[in-house]
């Protein structure tokens, strides 16, 4: 039977041309003329000629087609070699004669008397790459063969081009995903969020954050758990240059240890088993922006290594990356441990604990700045009553602030954010109640005594308009007649002032000028001199 040109032709084009995956056309390809030439393995890389870099995107042999990705390590004389004409097409009797293979000799992948064809391929007018076909061992390409592998020339161009197009637009998809992603959460980390307390417990912290936000220094925030470490980083984010830029969080102690790497550094498609597509860990995500180490106490020794080359260098390296990549990034450390002791002990890196501790800033604990506490409560209520979806806002029960300013906060800022949540959902009408929440007092542990009464209803029991008025008064009393600001009565009742005052108009409680002088305490007088008549808490 003869040898149909035209159909072998027709064959392989459609092999070569029949997937957009280079390491499935290349294993078709094969498959098809490993019947007509002595090939053993085919290669075939990708030439840049803007960056003059090559890389070797798929090999095919017998054991099927597999995706390499590798860039070559000579790119100053590929560029001079590729620019040399008459070397589009060439059949090299022995591989060590050939300029560009002696890498692949001595990386053992190629035997130097192994027989080799080199086609070049062109996207008009520039090489984009090349096919390799590996002899196999003894033989070498006879005119007939070198003539059919020539006829592909073109299929396998434009296989590679539309290759070369569609690998891009994947990455670029991927990487819009990912920054799609990113962009998600920095909206919910840095979007509008307040910070309380700015003014009072904070007012250290704020000052030093304003002080380095503008710079591009390492801060270590230290504090514990829930006090506030990832709300202050954020807002030095958003002080900075750098505020455009993505604000990328990374918890130490809770990325698995299997993924660490490829969630930090990154990896290339085909870097392990499992690796679809190239991945951008995070540091890169943050380029141009912040990385906030959470938990930084909780880093592995290894990875401590190279956090620190990541701090010294600027740059990382991706799994599976040919080279390293450059990252201009702001790191802020945070952690609830004692990193200094750590160090003593040979469990946190001293060079890097110097790295990060440029900066420190201490948040201190909720126990040490308690008079925040009615300004975060009254933040947590409208927020989360707007979350949960209330109609009424709540106000907090008469006393509720003692409650709350006699327990130690061992959870800080984010345990009185959950209390008020639950009181909130527990709340019935226009009223929160924080008793049976299980609140401990300060020191003692003391659970604070839920009163639950099984007698009838107390018929001597007060009007409890005549309680709240009394309640009042006794807030006016406390705070000398002052309605409004940090010492005024409306704080002290975690009311907004003007409810405040609409409820004491309404109540004909006097206030203001009116009220001059009655509500001041003596000094040196215990005895409530000036206690309002109708008062029937005193
Ligand atoms: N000053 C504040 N004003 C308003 N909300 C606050 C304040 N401090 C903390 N929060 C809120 O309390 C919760 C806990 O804060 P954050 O996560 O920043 O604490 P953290 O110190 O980073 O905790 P961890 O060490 O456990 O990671 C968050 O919901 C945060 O928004």
């Amino acid at each position: 039977m003869s040898f149909d040109l035209n159909q072998f032709f027709k064959e392989a084009t459609l092999r070569v041309c029949g997937s957009l995956e280079a390491e499935e056309f290349l294993e078709d390809a094969f498959n098809y003329l490993v019947k007509f030439v002595p090939v053993e393995f085919m290669v075939l890389s990708y030439y840049d000629p803007t960056e003059g870099k090559q890389t070797l995107l798929a090999e095919a042999s017998i054991k099927g087609g597999r995706l390499l990705k590798q860039s070559l390590v000579q790119p100053g004389r590929i560029k001079s070699y590729s620019s040399r004409p008459g070397l589009d097409f060439q059949v090299i009797e022995k591989a060590k004669n050939h300029p560009t293979a002696q890498p692949w000799i001595t990386a053992g992948r190629l035997e130097p008397e192994a027989s080799l064809l080199v086609m070049r391929l062109f996207a008009r007018p520039d090489m984009i790459g090349t096919v390799i076909m590996v002899a196999q061992k003894g033989e070498t390409f006879n005119q007939k063969q070198q003539n059919l592998v020539r006829m592909l020339q073109k299929p396998f161009a434009i296989a590679l081009a539309n290759c070369a197009r569609y690998q891009e637009l994947m990455e670029l998809k991927e990487l819009l995903r990912q920054d799609y992603r990113a962009l998600q959460q920095d909206y919910i980390h840095s979007g509008g969020r307040r910070i309380i307390g700015v003014r009072f417990g904070l007012k250290g912290v704020m000052d030093m954050v304003r002080q380095v936000a503008p710079l591009n220094s390492p801060v270590l925030l230290l504090g514990e758990s829930g006090t506030g470490k990832e709300l202050i980083a954020a807002a030095i984010h958003q002080l900075s240059t750098r505020r455009e830029g993505p604000f990328v969080e990374v918890n130490c102690g809770a990325i698995p240890q299997s993924l660490v790497d490829s969630e930090l550094f990154g990896h290339e498609k085909g870097a392990f088993t499992g690796a679809l597509a190239k991945k951008r860990g995070r540091f890169e995500r943050a380029h141009k922006g912040t990385i906030f180490l959470d938990e930084i106490g909780e880093l592995k020794p290894d990875l401590q290594v190279r956090l620190l080359r990541v701090l010294q260098e600027k740059e990382i390296e991706p799994v599976g990356a040919a080279e390293p990549v450059k990252v201009d990034i702001r790191v802020i450390a945070a952690t609830h441990r004692n990193l200094e002791q750590m160090v003593k002990e040979g469990e946190f890196r001293q060079d890097l604990f110097f790295r990060l501790k440029v900066f420190p800033i201490e948040i201190p604990p909720l126990r040490d700045r308690k008079n925040d506490i009615p300004s975060l409560v009254e933040h947590f209520i409208l927020a989360k009553h707007r979350e949960l979806g209330h109609a009424v806002r709540p106000e907090p029960e008469p006393g509720s602030l003692d409650l709350l300013m006699g327990h130690d906060w061992p959870g800080n800022v984010r345990e009185l954010e959950n209390t008020v949540e639950r009181a909130l959902i527990l709340s019935r009408g226009n009223q929160v109640s924080f008793r049976g929440l299980g609140l401990l007092m300060a020191g003692g542990g003391v659970r604070l005594p839920v009163y639950v009464s099984q007698d009838p209803p107390d018929q001597s029991l007060p009007p409890l308009e005549q309680v709240i008025k009394g309640h009042i008064q006794k807030a006016l009393y406390q705070c000398r007649g002052q309605v409004g600001g940090p010492q005024g009565a409306a704080r002290a009742l975690m009311m907004n002032p003007s409810t405040l005052r609409k409820k004491m108009r309404k109540l004909g409680i006097v206030f203001g000028r009116e009220a001059a002088g009655l509500y001041q305490k003596r000094p040196g007088n215990s005895s409530h001199q000036n206690k309002p008549a109708d008062d029937p808490l005193y």
